[in-house]
């Protein structure tokens, strides 16, 4: 069978670049290690960068958006429609991600995959319309393989773009009343662990809530088993075309060399595929936030992932990721600003 072009190998960080870093940080006016992660965020971009002066000014985010069939067994504590709706609030700089892009100089760009009614055409939205939303992954499978690879596809080609812009840091977002329910079925299929350890409130629904959420997963778990061993399956059975659409594009940002910062909890479980999918694209993935979403802890734990910031954040639309970017700007500045102790003539270690 022919290779599907998410197999390619991904690039290669550069180990030279990172020796150097770390070479570097240890020759700063500082305690060795007292920068804590910082120092680490400095030498890994370095390495992901292929530079010894690391940047995080020029920072891409695209938020992909779609529809989920699922949202009719009441899954979520909002209604379908928002998720249309809070594409208008994109456009309109309302959203927390509109306001955080703009603080941060990002360029912001929206893909809309498909919403269950298509909505008017939007100005900075792309409208790629793949499906009606997914199918009510409870009853059948969420998406037909095209409809999947198309998704995954729309990632890839969103990325592409990016990283002919030269891009530092690649952040993508997604918007999906329901995903949180997509997300923890297709974790719980990737990782093994039952749902009831991945299941949680999404938006905010209580605790009988949660339970009868528990309960969809478990029958969409029993209906599909015995299509979810393998990655791209289990996503089209279970996943979300805006899921597809991030696992895409960071499996592109690995293969394009391009660093990528994954927000919470749903973009963790696109991360996750995307490295099931092709193992190469796991050194490429920076991880910003823990979700208060209690799944988000085991599909970190996965990647051996670990978060810089845990402030109880649990909104999705990149929010997560975004809060992260000025503390990667500021290892930056360290890495390339501070004196070394030759030139500030600061005495090293005692004895040494
Ligand atoms: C106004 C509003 C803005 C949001 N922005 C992100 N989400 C987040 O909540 C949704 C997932 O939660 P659940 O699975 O419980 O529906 C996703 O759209 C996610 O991005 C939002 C949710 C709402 C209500
Ligand atoms: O962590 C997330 O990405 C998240 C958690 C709850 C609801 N929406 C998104």
């Amino acid at each position: 069978m022919k290779r599907a072009w998410w197999e390619a190998p991904a690039a290669s960080p550069d180990e030279a670049c990172r020796a150097r870093a770390m070479t570097r940080q240890g020759e700063l006016t500082k305690p060795p290690g007292s920068l804590g992660r910082l120092e680490e965020v400095a030498t890994t971009l370095a390495a992901l960068q292929g530079r010894d002066q690391p940047q995080a000014g020029l920072v891409a985010i695209h938020i992909f958006a779609a529809d989920h069939g699922v949202v009719a067994e009441g899954v979520s504590a909002f209604p379908q429609a928002v998720t249309g709706q809070m594409l208008a609030n994109f456009a309109n700089g309302g959203a927390a991600i509109s306001v955080l892009a703009k603080s941060l100089d990002a360029r912001l760009r929206v893909f809309d995959l498909g919403l269950a009614v298509p909505i008017e055409e939007l100005p900075g939205v792309k409208h790629l319309n793949i499906a009606a939303g997914t199918a009510n992954f409870s009853r059948t499978a969420a998406m037909t393989n095209e409809q999947c690879e198309l998704a995954l596809h729309a990632g890839h080609d969103a990325l592409e773009a990016t990283a002919e812009e030269g891009a530092d840091l690649y952040i993508a977002g997604e918007m999906g009343i329901g995903n949180t329910t997509s997300a923890s079925a297709l974790a719980s299929a990737l990782l093994g662990l039952a749902p009831n350890a991945l299941v949680g409130p999404g938006t905010g629904l209580d605790a009988s809530g949660v339970r009868h959420k528990l309960r969809v997963i478990e029958k969409a778990l029993r209906l599909h088993a015995s299509r979810t061993a393998l990655p791209f399956d289990a996503l089209a059975c279970l996943g979300g075309l805006e899921i597809a659409a991030l696992t895409g594009a960071y499996v592109r940002a690995a293969q394009r060399g391009v660093p990528v910062l994954v927000d919470g909890y749903i973009c963790s479980v696109a991360a996750l595929c995307a490295v099931r999918l092709n193992a190469g694209v796991r050194p490429w993935l920076l991880f910003g936030h823990s979700s208060a979403e209690p799944g988000h802890r085991h599909v970190l734990e996965a990647m051996k992932a670990k978060p810089l910031l845990d402030i109880g954040m649990r909104l999705g639309e990149a929010s997560g990721a975004a809060a992260v970017v000025p503390l990667l700007r500021l290892a930056c500045v360290l890495h390339n600003g501070m004196a070394t102790f030759a030139e500030a003539a600061v005495s090293g270690r005692a004895g040494q």
